[in-house]
Order: structure tokens, then C-alpha cells, then sequence
């Protein structure tokens, strides 16, 4: 059964409410008015499996606990401060991105040899070649992650074959069925559907991944004991996520235990990785069909880093553009295009309607997004709507990419600045191009997320200024 009231919609699916919001107004008054009464999250199979115990960070059942885990992840983990202190690493795997790309995909051309190459001859790489984006910044994206949470990138070169292998096949195993048990999360009825197949096989999945995130949480605390007991008492490695919070375990054992420690790992990478990758894509993809979008975010990063090195998060203040960029690119393709379900502790009214308590609450952000009553040109790529304002301006705010209210994504900064940095440096490293005279198709696919139904395939070739400071990355 359904009732419709302007832009907000209570569906009554058998013994579940759901309350799909459609407009900035309503969405607003959940997340304001009634933010309180929507700070919880309702039970899904997902979410079932992807909790370790009821206080696990992330995606439901654990409503008692979440807010000393956000606490945890806000003030100590994701704060501005400690984002600062893991910004080399993200400098570090970005460059050995760029350095792979020009590997795998620049050749000298016929009438130059190696000597030139060594001596920086500008005019070395002069072809085209075609690359998968999409392989390159999920390699990337997760070694940032891995790197802060555990100290080890497990894609690319450099990594322990057996680890790296063992982690990338459970990652697939994981994501795939997450991917599987979406419509069964949002239409509960249909649970019985295949409930036993994909149940049997996330019990199986979340066992290996348990046993493998124990082992890092065992290494780690090994580590941290024996420089403990070291003579100096120092210990020189940088310290990461999991060390982090070993240590405050030591205070408080009950609150810091190792589910909550394993739970908030796999919380980082399921809600941290994706939604970065895809945005990317998405901001690469709009670019290559508007080349003069593009050319003005290269002049902005030359007039501000140059050709000498590679761009870093410290020039991210400057470059306003690039911002705009990323904001017209979460406008578009939200990567969430409908807002992780919050649920309704307890009755509520939005926009005059009577809300039951327990009813799941649907915020579309794609729908909002492309609202032409709240956006001029709603569907026309246009960075420039952005100009003169950041995120808290009243633009800026309509923006619900990150979700809104007490449950907002707390990993906004991190993935701002991830996306920021890698979008930066293939712009600033490469110059690109589509494949053919056709435009790039921006279809969607269905998901959780919503990511690329076509992964970009773009043409490449290393800038001719910036050859030189590729060839000594
Ligand atoms: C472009 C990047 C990202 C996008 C678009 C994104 C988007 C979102 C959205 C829409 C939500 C739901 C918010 C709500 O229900 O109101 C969310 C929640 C969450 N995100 Fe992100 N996210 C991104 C990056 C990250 C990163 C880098 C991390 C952590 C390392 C992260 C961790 C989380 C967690 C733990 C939650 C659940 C919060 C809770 O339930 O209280 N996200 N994210």
C-alpha cells in the first residue's frame, strides 16, 4: 500500500514501513527536525553480517553503541589532524599510480632510444595508448586505506604475494555478495527468496574475512608489545588505525575491543573504497566531454604547483576549481544515489505525514540532485555553479552526497581529499582523450552505489612539460 504527498512517499511493505523522500525540503526536516528520531539504522541482512557484535561502526544493529564509535572515528581517526599525519601516504601510493600509468602505458616513440629517455629528451612519448581507468584507482584507493588502517598495500607491486592474494579474493567474495543482498535489503519481503543461499554464503565469507582481520589485529599487537618491552621503549614505525586504537584498548579494554577494531576496519573499506573509486571515474569521464572544463583545471594546477613536481594535498586550498569539479561530479552521480537507510525510533510527522515508528527512511539524493526547482540547469555539467562558495555555502549544502544529520558519512574529508588528489595528478601528469568522436556514455548501474555502468576507457599520453618530473618520480 502507498500514500503520496508531493515529494514523499510511505510505502507499507507487509510488516515494514518505508518512507521514500524525494525533495531537499523533506529530506531536511528528517535530518533536522527529526534528526534524532532518525539517527538509527534498521536491520538488513547486509548489515546483519556486516556486524560483528551490536556495537560494530557502520551499518546497523548496533544503534546502542554508535555514537561512542563515531566518536572514535570523527575525533580520533578521521579528524583533520590525523588525516595530516597519513597525507604522505596518500602522496606516496598517488605517485606510484602515476608512475604505473606511465610504465604500463607510454612508449618511447620509433626515431628515440633509451639514451634519450635517460637524458629527458621532451619528446619521448609521443603516442596514445588506451587505459582502463577503473583497475588503477581501485588499486590506489584501496593501498591508501590499507596503508592507514594496517601499514600494508596489498595491490600493485610491492606487496606479500600470498597476503595480498588472500585479501583480494575475500574483498571480491565480500563485495559480491553485499552486491547480491541489496534488493533483499530494501524490499525485506523478498528476504525469503534466497535468504538461505546468500545468508550461508556471507556466514562462510564473514568467517574467512574475521579470521584475516585478527591475524593484522595480532600483528599488531605484537609489534606494539615488543617495542614496549624494548630497551628504548621507542617504536619507530608510523603508527596506523589499528595502532591507534590497541592503544586505547589498553584504558578501556570493553570499549576497544577487537570486534569493535575489526568492525570499524571493514566498515573503512566497504563505505571508504567504492564511493571513492566511482567518483573518480565519474569526474574523468565528465571531463573527457568537456575539454574546456578540463583545460581550465589544468590551468589552475599549473598557475599554482607548476611542472617541477607532482601536486599534493597542500595545494588543495588553491585549486577552487577542482573543487568545483568534484561538487558538479556528486551532484550528477551521487555515488549513494539513494542514502544509506536511516530507521524512525519512534513516531514522527514530515511534511504532514504521520511517520510510524520503525519505518525505513529512503533519502533520494540522485532525485534531489537533478531537482530543477533547487538547481539552475539541473542536468548540465556546469563546475561553475559552484564558484565563490565551499561546502558550507547554501549551494553547497544541498548537497547530500555524504549523506546529512548525526549518521552524515564521517569519512567525507578523507574522501574529498582522496578524490581531490588522484582527479589532481592524472590531470596535471597526463593529457587525455575519448576513445573515437563519440562522447563518453555516462549510463548508470543499478546499486548500493551507483557506479559506471561502462568502465572508462580513455587515450593517454604523458604532458610534454611534465616529462621530465614523471621520469624522476
Ligand atoms: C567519495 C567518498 C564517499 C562518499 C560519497 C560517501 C558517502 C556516504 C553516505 C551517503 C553515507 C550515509 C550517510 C547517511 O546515512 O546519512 C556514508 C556513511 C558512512 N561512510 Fe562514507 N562516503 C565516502 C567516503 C568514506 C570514507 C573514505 C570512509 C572511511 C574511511 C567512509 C566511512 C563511512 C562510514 C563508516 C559510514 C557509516 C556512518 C554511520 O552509519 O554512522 N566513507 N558515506
Amino acid at each position: 500500500m502507498a500514500q503520496k504527498y508531493g515529494d514523499v512517499l510511505l510505502l507499507r511493505l507487509g510488516t515494514r514501513n518505508a518512507l521514500v523522500v524525494s525533495s531537499f525540503s523533506a529530506a531536511e526536516e528528517c535530518f533536522t527536525k527529526n534528526d534524532v528520531v532518525f539517527a538509527n539504522r534498521p536491520r538488513t541482512l547486509a548489515g546483519k553480517h556486516l556486524n560483528y557484535n551490536s556495537k560494530t561502526m557502520g551499518f546497523s544493529n548496533y544503534n546502542d553503541h554508535w555514537r561512542s564509535l563515531r566518536r572514535l572515528t570523527t575525533l580520533e581517526l578521521l579528524s583533520a589532524n590525523r588525516l595530516l599525519m597519513f597525507s604522505g601516504i596518500r602522496h606516496e601510493e598517488t605517485k606510484l599510480m602515476v608512475k604505473q600509468l606511465l610504465k604500463e602505458h607510454c612508449y618511447y616513440s620509433s626515431d628515440h632510444d633509451e639514451s634519450d629517455h635517460n637524458n629527458n629528451n621532451n619528446n619521448n612519448y609521443t603516442k596514445w595508448t588506451r587505459v582502463k581507468l577503473r583497475p588503477k584507482i581501485v588499486d590506489l584507493v584501496f593501498n591508501i586505506m590499507m596503508k592507514m588502517i594496517a601499514g600494508k598495500r596489498y595491490y600493485g607491486n610491492e606487496v606479500v604475494e600470498e597476503e595480498a592474494k588472500q585479501f583480494q579474493s575475500i574483498m571480491r567474495e565480500v563485495s559480491g555478495l553485499l552486491a547480491s543482498s541489496n534488493i533483499n535489503d530494501f524490499l525485506p519481503f523478498l528476504q525469503w527468496i534466497d535468504f538461505q543461499g546468500v545468508e550461508k554464503r556471507m556466514t562462510n565469507s564473514m568467517k574467512k574475512m574475521d579470521s584475516f582481520f585478527q591475524s593484522l589485529v595480532d600483528e599488531h599487537r605484537k609489534i606494539l608489545e615488543r617495542a614496549e618491552s624494548d630497551a628504548n621503549g621507542h617504536d619507530q614505525r608510523n603508527m596506523t588505525f589499528i595502532d591507534l586504537i590497541l592503544s586505547l584498548q589498553k584504558s578501556n579494554p570493553q570499549e576497544y575491543d577487537d570486534e569493535t577494531i575489526k568492525g570499524l576496519i571493514l566498515a573503512m573499506l566497504f563505505a571508504g573504497t567504492d564511493t571513492s573509486v566511482i567518483t573518480i571515474e565519474w569526474a574523468m569521464s565528465l571531463l573527457l566531454n568537456h575539454p574546456n572544463a578540463m583545460q581550465r583545471a589544468l590551468g589552475e594546477i599549473e598557475g599554482n604547483v607548476g611542472h617541477e613536481r607532482l601536486m599534493n594535498e597542500s595545494d588543495l586550498p588553491n585549486l577552487n576549481y577542482l573543487h568545483n569539479i568534484i561538487n558538479e561530479t556528486f551532484r550528477l552521480f551521487p555515488t549513494v544515489p539513494i542514502i544509506l537507510p536511516h530507521e524512525s525510533s519512534e513516531d514522527c510527522n514530515v511534511s504532514g505525514f504521520h511517520v510510524p515508528k520503525g519505518t525505513m527512511l529512503l533519502v533520494n539524493a540522485w532525485t534531489i540532485h537533478r531537482d530543477e526547482k533547487l538547481w539552475e540547469k539541473a542536468t548540465r555539467f556546469w563546475p561553475e555553479r559552484f564558484e565563490g562558495g565551499d561546502d558550507h555555502t547554501e549551494v553547497g549544502n544541498k548537497l547530500l552526497t555524504f549523506g546529512a544529520g548525526r549518521r552524515v558519512c564521517p569519512g567525507a574529508l578523507l574522501g574529498r581529499r582522496v578524490v581531490a588528489l588522484a582527479l589532481g595528478c592524472l590531470i596535471q601528469s597526463f593529457e587525455w582523450d575519448r576513445i573515437g568522436a563519440q562522447t563518453v556514455d555516462l549510463a548508470e548501474e543499478l546499486g548500493l552505489t551507483m557506479s559506471k555502468f561502462q568502465p572508462l576507457e580513455a587515450l593517454c599520453k604523458p604532458r610534454q612539460a611534465m616529462i621530465c618530473t614523471l621520469n624522476k618520480l
